[in-house]
């Protein structure tokens, strides 16, 4: 534990995974975070059942991982510890009717994400302890690092303890995937689903594909050919990112050329401008006042239309044609499958 930073963030000696060793996991999904979660408690030494739904296509890859898999009912039954990896749009259901009564007194029912709690659209009894555990990576990843020793960093919260233990049973959680390897970082729910659900939108996955694209478009349309456009402006984005991952913006900026540092720097703030910021308060607000969940509740209830057609629009856009025939044709597509690979063969090991 530090107290060098505004919040607590605590590391492999603040926990101790056999705060566990009485206990029962059942890790609900068996999808992104619910095999990371699964596999590597398992690794870690801690009792795990996965739960899930009949005729789940997860259930045979859970199965060939060497894990015992149930129901999710089932599942919540035998454990005393409940982790929900299910999408956050079926938790309801599936906490009513599998998890919710099979709940006893001094059990711990866990998140990976808190949009059900503090949406109110799951609201536990009072006499169990709520917490949760938020990876800051996809869950592919948070496997890949706790296979190769290394850690992911993620959030964690009480938001109800009436054992007085969730915090240690948590940490403990923490611990046995990686987290606490690369730190875990104190929060509370509400902090967690805002700054989620906005980081999502507006930088990580939303507004990150829309720069890209409209650089993509920028050049396509003014007669550059698609390869080059797909390699400036998604390729060697990575390449970019990695460097201000290890150093910040400064590496970056240290590792690219004066004339890059000079461009970036005097136009940045051009593209990316005060209408964005405008643009970004405003996705934030819709996030705190709870517009966006309501959305995506009646898009669920609706069936997904809008996100069906969405997904139809991104995949048909012009650089994933061209990206994917250009990674088929280069090395280090093949050189990242197979450390993948190698990573599952070690996973399933
Ligand atoms: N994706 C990520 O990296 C991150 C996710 N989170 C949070 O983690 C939680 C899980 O998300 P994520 O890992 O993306 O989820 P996924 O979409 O990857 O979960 C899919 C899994 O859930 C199973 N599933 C689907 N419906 C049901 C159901 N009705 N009953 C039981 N099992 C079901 C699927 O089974 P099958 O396909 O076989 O039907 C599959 O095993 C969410 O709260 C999310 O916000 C937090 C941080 C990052
Ligand atoms: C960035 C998306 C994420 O929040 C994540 C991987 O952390 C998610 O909900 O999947
Ligand atoms: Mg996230
Ligand atoms: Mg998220």
């Amino acid at each position: 534990m530090t107290d060098e930073f505004t919040t607590e963030i605590y590391y492999d000696d603040d926990a101790d995974v056999s705060t566990l060793d009485n206990e029962t996991v059942a890790v609900l999904g068996y999808g992104s975070q619910g095999h990371a979660h699964a596999l590597s408690l398992d690794d870690s030494g801690v009792d795990v059942v996965v739960g899930l739904h009949e005729g789940s296509s997860s259930r045979d890859t859970a199965e060939a991982d060497g894990l015992t898999v149930t129901t999710p009912a089932d599942a919540a039954a035998q454990a005393s510890y409940v982790s929900v990896l299910i999408p956050d749009t079926v938790q309801p259901d599936v906490y009513e009717n599998a998890i919710e009564p099979n709940l006893e007194a001094g059990d711990t029912l866990q998140f990976a994400h808190g949009l059900n709690i503090h949406y109110n659209q799951i609201e536990p009894p009072e006499d169990v302890d709520v917490t949760m555990i938020a990876p800051k990576s996809p869950g592919h990843l948070v496997r890949r690092n706790y296979v190769n020793g290394e850690g992911t960093p993620g959030l964690f919260a009480v938001y109800q303890d009436t054992t007085g233990d969730a915090a240690d049973r948590a940490l403990a959680y923490a611990k046995g995937i990686g987290c606490t390897r690369a730190g875990v970082i104190e929060t509370t729910f509400q902090e967690e689903v805002e700054s989620d659900i906005f980081g999502e939108q507006a930088v990580l996955c939303g507004g990150v594909t829309s720069l890209v694209k409209h650089g993509f478009e920028t050049l396509v349309d003014a007669g550059y050919s698609p390869e080059i456009a797909y390699f400036e402006c998604l390729n060697e984005l990575k390449l970019i990112v990695d460097l201000m991952y290890e150093g910040g913006h400064a590496e970056m900026w240290d590792s690219v050329s004066d004339t890059a540092e000079y461009g970036g720097l005097s136009r940045g703030d051009r593209i990316v401008d005060e209408t964005v910021r405008e643009n970004m308060e405003e996705v934030l607000e819709e996030v705190q006042n709870g517009e966006f969940t309501r959305e995506w509740i009646l898009e669920n209830q609706a069936g997904r239309p809008s996100y069906n057609q969405l997904r139809e629009a991104e995949k048909n856009h012009e650089i994933e044609q061209v990206g994917e025939r250009l990674r088929d044709l280069f090395a280090w597509a093949e050189t990242a499958e197979s450390e993948d690979e190698s990573a599952t063969v070690q996973a399933d090991d």
